[in-house]
């Protein structure tokens, strides 16, 4: 199609809207950041004024109902003791309680394993009557109803499978006005939409005046916006309706406002009291990791975690598909690792087994799909790993807060991989609306290299939060603070828009032959690789960039409307093609250039051969220098200019990801090939004056060199020990983690590189993770400094 002057003007102002749209979108990010910065000080400062002035008790909005005056507070102390064994209520437990037997209708948004399930159930034991639980799972209402049981109160259970005498023992007691015997009953949505003769017994027990309370648990189910939304959720606006008197109370622990606000309407509850305790779970660490390429190195990476720093550790391992979760379960146990499958084609019997194995701690992980979900009340899971990205942020919330329930740190590592985004695309295309939506803001989520991940799922939710707070709870907090002692800024804005117009020449060269290309295709065929030959661009180079870079262009690309996806249904799959996307015409008719943002430094940990102490990084070789097989060396800047030591080229390194091995090197310079020879006892001298892992540059006449000496001792050991004794043997070929400015032009290396932890489980591991530790309790004390 030709462009027009009208379409090119057009275009022009379309190219324009979206630059300022861009700008105030950053000025809107940074205004909301400062926002959420003064807001925590506000708060901060409210309440030292109200300790000093009102003695302690802080001002906030639930502050009417945070009394211990009602006339039930009493009881409802000595409940709380007697019954659930509880001394001490969590952050907003008692508000909510007051609220709901002060009669009030109230949506209450608290985190995973705050506590929701008591703000009803104590409650319960006061009201006259019985308390009807709207439940989406009956594995979760048989789960409450057994630790009820362990309490000594009455609940039930009315679904499909109830008998006739256990329906009849139900019924009597909602309209016997003598009988006191059921407390709580528990019911599935479908109940209430489909069961006449149910919603006859609610009327009928509303009538006697036994009707205690509404709770619909996950309320954010009603919305179809939501990440789980069920159809027969959506009716049970008719309690609302038909019983207006009874205090309606509903438990979530997502709901972005927009949800909440279709919840409210839904529900017949518009004007309802709304609490919301804050998203963020101080204790847990998130990282998000690169996944591997190849599934054994997926795996290998998982099995050194659990055989690591998660050793003797429980968790969960949350996987796409079944066949997954069958697949890794089975790969890991092949590496002595207790983790058992649990998916829905594993029969109940034999998934109440596995998670009974899992809960007594018999075996260490369950690989699972999101099967194994809701109502997983285990305190101590240290760890949640994500093989495959959950589909939206919501249901990462949730399946990541299955960690550390008990309060105490525990780690959130998701595996983001370039196949997977399309994988959870073409399935969660046809679910709802919004479901392609929600997928790219998890995308989003997991590509962000600058922001604290805590405040952008607080960000999600509509929630203010201080990320400062954070203080290296989260892998981009974490470079942030290690980059802090260097100088240099830790991104940088790359323009992509050559790339991007390179591959609309691909993707309109497949159209013009009929043919259509997934992004994995699309990726080979620009890297010049793969065998759809045909399709390649004969003047274009292959980007000099990895694999990697590529496909964070091309998910940059998607997410920004450059490309989109386009999808074709078979009769067994649905395959996602890419295609230029809406923008297409502002870049190669309008001029419009793309940036991305990227790390300036990759700090990579990389894996070095024993021979190497020192890495220079060029174009597609890297310089290396050899070291002594300690790996303890110091090169000072004399010894530079004094010819020392010997120069390595390494071949075919790929930039940033690549491990470099001894196989790498195919030249030595001058010559050496004893190590031992390599070092003078000047050198020994010298290095033990050293401490430390640092990254120098050094100016020669000609270039400037980035060069990495190795100098900690202490942590060269501490790796060394920790790596088996056949490693040991091998040392002369593997494991020394150095950081490495890989894939940076000489021109942008940085005058100091620090390592990135976040990549590395096999040396210092233990150290980071003791790091994160003594910052998760400098920042609980900070909490409970305010909280006095
Ligand atoms: N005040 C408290 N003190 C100590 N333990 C508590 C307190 N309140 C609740 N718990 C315990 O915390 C655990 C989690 O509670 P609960 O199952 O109600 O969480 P939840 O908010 O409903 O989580 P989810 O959203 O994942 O279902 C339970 O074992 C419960 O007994």
């Amino acid at each position: 199609m030709s462009v027009t002057p009208q379409l090119k003007d057009y275009f022009g102002q379309l190219s324009k809207v979206e630059d300022e749209i861009a700008a105030v979108q950053h000025q809107i990010e940074e205004l909301l950041d400062r926002q959420q910065q003064l807001q925590s000080k506000k708060h901060d400062l409210e309440r030292e004024i109200a300790k000093i002035q009102k003695g302690g008790s802080v001002v906030s909005k639930g502050d009417k109902f945070n009394g211990n005056d009602f006339p039930w507070s009493k009881k409802l102390d000595e409940l709380s003791r007697s019954v659930f064994k509880i001394d001490e209520y969590r952050p907003h437990q008692l508000e909510a309680m007051n609220a709901t037997l002060s009669g009030r209708d109230l949506i209450l948004i608290m985190p995973t394993g705050s506590g929701k399930s008591l703000c009803f159930q104590l409650p319960a034991l006061i009201s006259k009557g019985i308390t009807l639980v709207v439940s989406p799972l009956v594995s979760l209402m048989e789960d409450q109803l057994m630790s009820l049981d362990m309490c000594g109160v009455n609940g039930a259970l009315l679904n499909a499978d109830s008998t006739k005498e256990h329906k009849n023992y139900v019924h009597k007691c909602m309209i016997d006005p003598h009988s006191q015997d059921l407390k709580i009953l528990y019911v599935t949505p479908e109940k209430i939409a489909k069961s006449k003769m149910f919603m006859s017994k609610l009327e009928k027990m509303y009538k006697a005046g036994k009707f205690a309370r509404i709770v619909i648990d996950e309320v954010h189910c009603c919305s179809q916006w939501g990440h789980d939304f069920r159809r027969d959720y959506k009716v049970l606006g008719i309690l609302k309706r038909q019983f207006p008197e009874v205090p309606l109370l509903g438990l979530t622990a997502t709901a972005t406002q927009h949800i909440l606000d279709d919840v409210k309407n839904l529900l017949n509850v518009p004007y309802c009291m709304t609490m919301r305790a804050s998203y963020d779970r101080p204790n847990l660490y998130y990282e998000v990791r690169r996944k591997p390429k190849k599934h054994e190195e997926c795996v290998a990476e998982i099995s050194k975690l659990l055989n690591g720093k998660f050793k003797g550790q429980i968790g969960i391992i949350y996987c796409f598909s079944r066949k997954d979760c069958e697949t890794i379960a089975a790969d890991l146990r092949k590496g002595g690792i207790e983790a058992l499958p649990y998916h829905s084609d594993i029969d109940s019997s034999r998934r109440s087994q596995i998670h009974r194995a899992w809960a007594k701690e018999t075996i260490q992980v369950v690989v699972a799909t999101i099967a194994f979900g809701m109502g997983i009340d285990k305190p101590n899971v240290r760890f949640v790993i994500h093989h495959t990205m959950s589909k939206s942020v919501e249901n990462y919330y949730q399946e990541s807060g299955r960690a550390g329930r008990d309060g105490l740190p525990a780690y959130c590592i998701l595996f983001l991989g370039f196949g997977d985004i399309f994988r959870q695309s073409t399935m969660v295309l046809t679910e709802t609306q919004t479901a392609l939506d929600n997928l790219y803001n998890m995308v989003r989520y997991c590509t962000n290299i600058e922001r604290c991940r805590r405040s952008l799922i607080a960000r999600h939710f509509g929630e203010s939060w201080d990320f400062s707070q954070c203080s290296g709870m989260c892998d981009n907090c974490r470079l942030k603070r290690k980059s802090e002692d260097s100088s240099c800024a830790l991104t940088q804005n790359r323009d992509i828009t050559g790339h991007c117009q390179t591959l609309y020449t691909i993707l309109n060269k497949a159209a013009s032959q009929d043919k259509k290309l997934t992004a994995n295709k699309l990726v080979d065929i620009w890297m010049k690789r793969g065998p759809s030959a045909e399709l390649r661009i004969k003047d274009q180079k292959a980007p000099f960039v990895t694999d990697a870079r590529c496909e964070d262009i091309v998910c940059h690309l998607l997410l920004e409307g450059y490309l989109r996806e386009d999808y074709h249904f078979t009769p067994y799959t649905t395959i996602s093609y890419v295609q230029p996307g809406t923008k297409e015409k502002l870049v190669t008719s309008m001029g419009k250039s793309i940036e991305l943002t990227l790390r300036t430094k990759e700090q990579k940990v990389y894996d070095l051969p024993d021979l190497v102490s020192e890495v220079k990084v060029q174009k597609r070789s890297v310089d290396v220098k050899p070291s002594e097989a300690s790996g303890c060396i110091v090169i000072s800047d004399d010894e530079m200019d004094s010819g020392y030591p010997q120069s390595f080229l390494l071949s075919s390194v790929e930039n940033e990801t690549e491990i470099i091995k001894d196989e790498h090197i195919v030249s030595m310079g001058m010559g050496q090939s004893s190590k031992s020879s390599l070092v003078t006892d000047d050198l020994k001298k010298k290095k033990k004056k050293r401490k430390g892992l640092e990254v120098r540059k050094t100016d020669s006449s000609q270039t400037s060199k980035s060069i990495i000496t190795k100098k900690d001792k202490t942590k060269v050991r501490r790796k060394r020990k920790s790596s088996d004794e056949s490693d040991l043997n091998k040392s002369k070929k593997q494991k020394n983690g150095v950081s490495s400015p890989c894939g940076v032009p000489k021109e942008q290396t940085c005058s100091r590189l620090s390592v990135n932890t976040s990549q590395d489980d096999s040396g210092n591991s233990e150290d980071e993770f003791a790091e994160i530790r003594a910052v998760y309790t400098q920042q609980l004390e900070k909490i409970n400094k305010i909280k006095k």
